[in-house]
């Protein structure tokens, strides 16, 4: 009689090596095939005494049952490895659907920008740009804003604070985008056509202000360039931006940097709670405007005697907010996809 343990150690050394299904198959019909050792040592069984019987069945049975649990085992675990094989055999599965992929959308911000921009280079404008965090001379003083002016105190700008010691002049994030014509102005001196486009950043929130909003400022600079002939810039430009005929009303105002100063009007109506620009008896202020100031010139460098020209200053979130039809000016910095999709 093979002793059961050799036979045992033999086969379960088998399964554990086994490799792969088809090896662990052999093993299990050499074992307990109907041809396998485990079943020809059964057939012994008729030729023994019924003790040995008894003993020796129990202890084949057992056997039997030990190969079968450890079979399945191997069986299971290489299966998984085959799946894991195969699985990582297999990593881009070419059946599966293309992922959804959304056009995206150009910003109402980013697109009113373009064509503002796009409008004033066709009138001989360069676009002109500079730094978000500017001195206090380039955001004020060179602006003819002076030292106790409110637009200076912190309840209307952002200021960087210093570290004691540290003594390098207040920084501020640019409340509008006038330094960086006064620096355009440095650069290049006069004659001088650019616009200036970007963010500006001014303390206040409400429907209709946040923190930081887009302007875009516009300078020209010559030999005798008048009220005129920004009266008739503007009216190109909104006619352009409005794409309709658009009268401007000037009124007199008040602005450090220029003088004479004038907000100007667009003529609008409000048909049903929507706005109709270029027609009706209704105006709409829209921007800021005038003859720049000597003292601004002078600051930036060029001769208020020998040149002059006009400014001006609108809020671009505000255009397309007219031109869009669009209520909550918080609603643009939100992120939220739907407002993009739908106005973008
Ligand atoms: C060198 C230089 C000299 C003068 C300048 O004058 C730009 C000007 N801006 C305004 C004005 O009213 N701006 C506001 C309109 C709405 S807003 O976006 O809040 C800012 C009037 S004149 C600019 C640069």
């Amino acid at each position: 009689m093979i002793p059961l343990d050799s036979l045992r150690a033999r086969y379960l050394d088998g399964i554990l090596a086994a490799s792969d299904e088809a090896a662990l198959e052999d093993l299990r019909l050499a074992a307990l095939g109907k041809k396998g050792e485990v079943a020809l040592l059964m057939r012994e069984l008729g030729k023994m005494s019924p003790e040995e019987r008894q003993t020796i069945g129990k202890a084949l049975n057992e056997l039997k049952d030990e190969l079968d649990v450890a079979l399945r085992a191997r069986k299971a675990s290489l299966g998984d490895a085959a799946l894991e094989e195969r699985l990582r055999a297999e990593w881009l599965d070419v059946t599966l659907p293309a992922r959804p992929r959304r056009m995206g959308t150009i910003h109402p911000v980013s697109q009113v920008t373009e064509e503002c921009t796009a409008i004033f280079a066709d009138m001989g404008f360069a676009v002109a740009e500079g730094p978000q965090i500017e001195t206090d001379w380039f955001n004020f003083d060179a602006l003819n804003i002076a030292p106790e002016h409110p637009a200076r105190q912190e309840h209307d700008t952002f200021f960087m604070h210093r570290a004691a010691g540290d003594n390098r002049p207040p920084h501020v994030l640019r409340t509008h985008t006038s330094p960086v014509q006064i620096r355009a102005m440095q650069a290049q001196g006069a004659p001088i056509r650019v616009i200036a486009p970007g963010r500006v950043y001014r303390m206040d929130m409400d429907q209709t202000h946040t923190p930081m909003f887009h302007q875009i400022e516009g300078l020209a600079i010559d030999r005798d360039i008048s009220m005129a002939n920004l009266k008739w810039v503007l009216e190109e430009f909104f006619s352009a931006y409005f794409g309709t005929k658009v009268k401007t009303r000037f009124r007199a105002s008040h602005f450090p940097f220029t003088e004479p100063s004038a907000e100007v009007d667009i003529q609008c109506s409000w048909v049903g709670g929507t706005l109709k620009v270029g027609e009706g008896d209704g105006w709409l202020e829209v921007l800021g405007s005038g003859m720049v100031h000597p003292k601004v010139l002078t600051a930036a460098g060029v001769d208020p005697s020998q040149w002059q020209g006009f400014a001006f200053g609108m809020g671009i979130d505000r255009m397309a907010m007219l031109k869009y039809g669009i209520p909550d000016l918080r609603a643009f910095f939100e992120s939220d996809l739907r407002w993009l999709r739908h106005y973008g």
